[in-house]
């Protein structure tokens, strides 16, 4: 694997509902982006722009390794939308219906489903020192405004339960608790607003990125926090600005579907 900031790198622009990515293919002996580069090709109005860039690189064991990275440059152990739009990608160039793609969370079974791609994203990391936290503290009651949950899913998330998602101040609570000293490594915050027991509505704050208009881990993380606290069914469709995600927290870890889209491809001349 090469590192190379400058001259040329074929990418991919993909969303899944508006969650949107650059897709670089750092398979074989193609080059890859540096740091300096993910933040460059990042930026809105300068760059490409994307929520999160997914970096596919080779991997003995299952179909493919893919390393996520958000706006800032930070890199994320695990992004729901993304891994379903490049395990979309690979069972097309692999003819395929199903596949495993590797994560820093482990390794992840993906499906077709009709015109969706799902992914188990296992279970939720119920270990306050993995997810992780600073302090033993309970997690769906956590000691901060709203007494929100807290849930790993490889990444960790902040889930507060509120009246009115729409209205709820995003822009001005997340990053509050994006940074709370009780996150170590940061967080996503998720507002949640209860519609029945198998609906909810959905806003997201992301670590790294700001507001988004979807976020699969955090629907994952959502549909975990409503179960536990009695709130919902293990199956939940979830309202995201951005569209639905269909969640089904089983026996084998929480399932998450959802559509994905192309949108152009390029090449990064840095
Ligand atoms: N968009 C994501 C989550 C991306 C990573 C997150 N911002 C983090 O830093 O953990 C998703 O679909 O899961």
């Amino acid at each position: 694997m090469t590192q190379d900031a400058s001259i040329s790198l074929p990418f991919l622009k993909m969303h899944g509902l508006g969650n949107d990515f650059v897709v670089i293919d750092g398979r074989g002996a193609r080059a890859v982006p540096d740091i300096a580069t993910i933040r460059a090709m990042g930026d809105r109005h300068r760059g490409v722009g994307f929520d999160q860039l997914a970096l596919i690189l080779d991997d003995d064991a299952t179909d493919a390794q893919v390393r996520f990275y958000n706006t800032d440059g930070s890199e994320a152990g695990a992004c729901g939308n993304a891994t379903r739009c490049v395990a979309d990608l690979l069972m097309r160039e692999a003819d395929a219906t199903s596949l495993v793609l590797r994560t820093e969370r482990g390794a992840l079974p993906c499906e077709r489903s009709g015109d969706l791609i799902r992914v188990n994203m296992g279970q939720p990391v119920e270990d306050w020192a993995q997810i992780p936290l600073s302090r033993d503290v309970s997690l769906d009651a956590l000691p901060l405004p709203g007494a929100p949950s807290a849930v790993g899913m490889g990444n960790p998330h902040c889930v507060l339960f509120v009246e009115d998602a729409d209205s709820a101040p995003i822009a001005e609570v997340g990053p509050r608790l994006e940074h709370d000293p009780l996150y170590p490594e940061r967080t996503n915050v998720e507002f949640v607003q209860v519609l029945d027991r198998n609906t909810l509505r959905q806003r997201t704050w992301e670590r790294g990125a700001g507001i988004t208009l979807a976020c699969g881990s955090g629907a994952c993380a959502v549909a975990v926090a409503a179960h536990r606290r009695g709130l919902t069914e293990r199956a939940v469709t979830i309202r995201l600005d951005g569209g639905e995600l269909h969640l089904d927290w089983r026996d084998d870890g929480v399932w998450m579907t959802g559509p994905v889209a192309y949108v152009f491809d390029g090449v990064w001349r840095g």
